[in-house]
């Protein structure tokens, strides 16, 4: 199988600058390969740096070393040395991403919010807008909340718009950062079966899921991070600054 995606011995290290340079090893050589169609799981105790891993994906976090390859517009481009500009158009057109948090913006309704990403795929205005109603429809988000900002929503009915809005468009590449985790019985049942459709269409999905139902009905791969025996709070030798990328 071809892989969509392609993780190589990564390594994160975070360097808390305003903590006196302390050193603090969390990924020690992160290997594995999604292909499409698939669905890799991250796995491992509290704090092992599963969140850590999948924000590296994204091109959150520089790596210390390792390569991320995605296949992206017909290339193969290893993320880990992608430059701001070319990110950004991953991150539009190759790799989607779906948090429990919906960043909030002022006085954009929620059915514009959800629209957004296939507007700038260039998608047409109109059929966004049917996709958008159809997704909150399944979520269960009421019609009379579409129009309004979705800042005084519920954690969960923001969620759902999260959801909504990170499965509008048809991306390659999925990262699911704990998409169910304030959702009930029936709308983590929806949140399957969009996994399960988005599988079905080819893309490659990475996800980080707590509810171990929702693991069992999604998962291929279980990918276990392993606990750093030798993790430890060193002290940063030479202050080197770390740059990191916004999402
Ligand atoms: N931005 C950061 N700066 C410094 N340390 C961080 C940062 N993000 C995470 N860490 C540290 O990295 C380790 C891994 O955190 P991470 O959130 O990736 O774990 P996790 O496996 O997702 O945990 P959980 O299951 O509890 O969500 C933790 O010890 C955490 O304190």
């Amino acid at each position: 199988m071809t892989f969509a995606l392609n993780v190589s011995n990564v390594r994160k290290t975070f360097v808390l600058h305003n903590q006196n340079g302390i050193r603090l090893p969390v990924l020690a050589g992160a290997s594995f390969s999604v292909g499409q169609g698939e669905c890799v799981v991250l796995h491992g105790r509290s704090g092992t740096g599963k969140s850590t891993l999948l924000r590296t994906l994204y091109g959150n976090y520089l790596t210390d070393s390792g390569r991320i390859e995605v296949q992206h517009q017909g290339q193969l481009l290893d993320m880990t040395q992608a430059p701001p500009r070319t990110l950004v158009n991953v991150r539009r057109h190759t790799i989607g991403w779906v948090s429990q948090f919906l960043r909030v913006i002022p006085r954009i309704s929620a059915l514009e919010v959800v629209m957004q990403p296939m507007i700038e795929q260039g998608g047409n205005r109109a059929e966004a807008k049917a996709r958008a109603e159809r997704l909150l429809t399944r979520l269960n988000v009421p019609e009379h909340l579409w129009a309004l900002a979705p800042a005084t929503f519920s954690g969960g009915e923001q969620q759902r718009v999260n959801i909504a809005r990170g499965f509008i468009a048809d991306y390659p590449i999925l990262l699911l950062d704990e998409p169910t985790a304030s959702l009930d019985a029936t709308n983590r049942a929806v949140v399957v079966e969009l996994i399960r459709e988005a599988k079905a269409r080819g893309a490659a999905i990475v996800g980080i899921f707590h509810d171990e139902d929702v693991r069992e009905q999604v998962a291929d791969q279980l990918y276990e991070i392993q606990p750093d025996s030798d993790r430890k709070q060193t002290k940063q030798q030479t202050a080197t600054p770390q740059e990191e990328h916004s999402a």
